[in-house]
C-alpha cells in the first residue's frame, strides 16, 4: 500500500509508486493524501485533501485487504501525519517504509515545515525503514552538514536514534562519479555504490527507490536484498529516463523487466 501524493505527471508520488509495485510482482493499493498538478517543469499547484477522506481510505484498504507493507510518501501536513501515525498504530502494518518528502525537484514545497517536528516524533519510530536524501536528511537533523559519505553515515547513525529499524540514506544529490547510499542498522553502515548516471531526468527517482524497498520487504526479503534490489530497479529506470516534457522528466518503470527479458 502507498500514503502518498497523486503527481498528475506520472513520475513521481502515487503513481510511481504504483508502477514500480506492478514491476516488482505486488499488488498495490493506495491512499490519496493530497492532488497535486505537476508536469516536469514543475508543481503548479497542491491540494490537501480532508482528513476524514484520507482516513476512509485508509480504513478501506488495511479493515478488508491489508498490506504487507506500507510505504508512505507526501503527507503535507503534521495533521497528515498524525492522522496516518494512528492509522499505523491501529492497523499495524509490520513493514513500513517511510520516505520523508519536503521539497520536489522544482523547489517547490511538498512538506510545511511546521510538520517536520511530527514527523519526527510520529512516524519515525514506527518506521521499518526511513528513506530520506540529502537534504531531508539534514532538515530532520536541524540543519546538519551533509557533504561526503561519512558525513552520511553519521548522519543515518543521528536518524536511527529518532526510531526507525533501519535507515536507508540516498547519495543521490551528493556531487562525484557514483551515487552512493548508506544502508545503517543500528550497528553497522553498508554502501550500495553505482556508477553516477549522466542525466537530467530523475523526475520521481526517491518515490520509486522507497517503493521498490517495499515491493522487496512485501515479498519477504531481508533489508539488504531488498535495498539491493531497489538500487538495480532505480539505476535501470534512470539508465533509460524518458525525455518526454521540456523539463527534468521521469524514469523509466518498466526498465529492470525489459533488460532482463532482453537477457534471457
Ligand atoms: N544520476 C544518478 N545516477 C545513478 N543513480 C542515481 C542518480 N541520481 C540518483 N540516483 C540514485 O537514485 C536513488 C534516489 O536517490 P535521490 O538521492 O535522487 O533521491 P531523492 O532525492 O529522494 O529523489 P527525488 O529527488 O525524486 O525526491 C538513490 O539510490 C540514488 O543513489
Ligand atoms: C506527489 C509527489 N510526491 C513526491 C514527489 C517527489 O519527487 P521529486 O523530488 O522527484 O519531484 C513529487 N514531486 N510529487
Amino acid at each position: 500500500m502507498t500514503i502518498a501524493g497523486s503527481d498528475s505527471g506520472g513520475g513521481a508520488g502515487i503513481q510511481a509508486d504504483l508502477k514500480t509495485f506492478q514491476e516488482l510482482g505486488v499488488f498495490g493499493t493506495s491512499a490519496i493524501t493530497a492532488i497535486t498538478s505537476q508536469n516536469t517543469l514543475g508543481v503548479q499547484a497542491v491540494f490537501p485533501l480532508p482528513l476524514d477522506t484520507i482516513a476512509s481510505q485508509i480504513d478501506s484498504v488495511l479493515s478488508d485487504i491489508g498490506a504487507d507493507a506500507v510505504k508512505t510518501g507526501m503527507l503535507f501536513s503534521a495533521d497528515i501525519i498524525r492522522l496516518v501515525a494512528d492509522k499505523l498504530r491501529l492497523y499495524g502494518p509490520q513493514q513500513v517504509v517511510v520516505d520523508p518528502v519536503m521539497i520536489a525537484k522544482g523547489g517547490a514545497a511538498l512538506l510545511q515545515n511546521e510538520a517536520i517536528e511530527a514527523l519526527r516524533r510520529e512516524l519515525l519510530p514506527l518506521a521499518a525503514v526511513v528513506t530520506p536524501n540529502v537534504p531531508e536528511a539534514s532538515a530532520i537533523l536541524d540543519g546538519a552538514v551533509i557533504r561526503s559519505v561519512d558525513d552520511m553515515i553519521e548522519a543515518a547513525r543521528s536518524l536511527h536514534r529518532l526510531g526507525p529499524r533501519y535507515v536507508f540514506l540516498k547519495g543521490g544529490h551528493l556531487e562525484g562519479e557514483e551515487a552512493v547510499d548508506v544502508l545503517f542498522d543500528g550497528k553497522e553502515a553498508r554502501l550500495f555504490r553505482t556508477p553516477r548516471i549522466r542525466t537530467k531526468h530523475t523526475h520521481g527517482t526517491g518515490c520509486t527507490t522507497a517503493s521498490a524497498i517495499a515491493a522487496g520487504l512485501a515479498k519477504g526479503l531481508p533489508i539488504d536484498e531488498a535495498v539491493a534490489l531497489a538500487k538495480r530497479f532505480i539505476t535501470a529506470a534512470i539508465g533509460s529516463a524518458l525525455e518526454i516534457g521540456s523539463g527534468i522528466g521521469p524514469t523509466h518503470h518498466a526498465a529492470l523487466r525489459l533488460q532482463q527479458q532482453s537477457s534471457s
